[in-house]
């Protein structure tokens, strides 16, 4: 689990990760599975998720809502908010061998561990993977080391930076 004072911040701007999941389903494709559906698991799979059904042009997509951090930062319990929608079930019946679970990243694998154990067959990518739970992925893109913190754009904002030599 990360810590709250991670040692290295990781900022990710919209193009960067835009470019870094077009690379993602570029990995995807090299491989000969096909998927019927993607599941992606809220919130931070969400944007990986469009960008990966764009260009894959799937267009059944749900979500698997878990709230795993509740503080900026700090771990708390998970919470299995939403689970797979009805119209995903038949896909689902054989563990989800034609289902691509997608998510921003994972840090210790909790995230990834529980939606395995629902959908053990399906596909896992993220974007990003930090060391703990890479064996948990089946593609990602970028590994980060485990005291890196990244900083999606969506939590960022435009600011002042102050000189380098003042
Ligand atoms: O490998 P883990 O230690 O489980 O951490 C990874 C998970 O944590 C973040 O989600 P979070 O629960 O913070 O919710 P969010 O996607 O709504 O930001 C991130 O989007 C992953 O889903
Ligand atoms: O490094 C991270 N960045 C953003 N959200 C996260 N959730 C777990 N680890 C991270
Ligand atoms: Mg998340």
């Amino acid at each position: 689990m990360s810590e709250p004072n991670a040692q290295k911040a990781f900022p990710v701007s919209w193009e960067q990760l835009h470019r870094d999941t077009r690379a993602l389903t570029w990995r995807l494709t090299a491989g000969e599975r096909k998927y019927k559906a993607i599941v992606c698991i809220t919130r931070g799979g969400l944007v990986p998720a469009l960008i990966v059904a764009r260009e894959l042009n799937i267009r059944l997509i749900d979500t698997i809502c878990i709230a795993s951090y509740h503080d900026y930062k700090e771990q708390g319990d998970s919470q299995i908010m939403k689970g797979i929608g009805p119209e995903l079930a038949a896909l689902a019946a054989d563990g989800g061998s034609e289902i691509l679970l997608i998510d921003d990243l994972v840090d210790t694998g909790k995230t990834a561990r529980i939606v395995r154990d629902m959908l053990p067959k399906a596909h896992f990518a993220t974007v990003y993977a930090k060391p703990m739970g890479r064996p948990l992925v089946d593609t990602f893109v970028t590994e980060v080391s485990q005291d890196t913190w990244i900083y999606f754009p969506w939590d960022m904002g435009l600011s002042f930076v102050p000189p380098i030599v003042s």
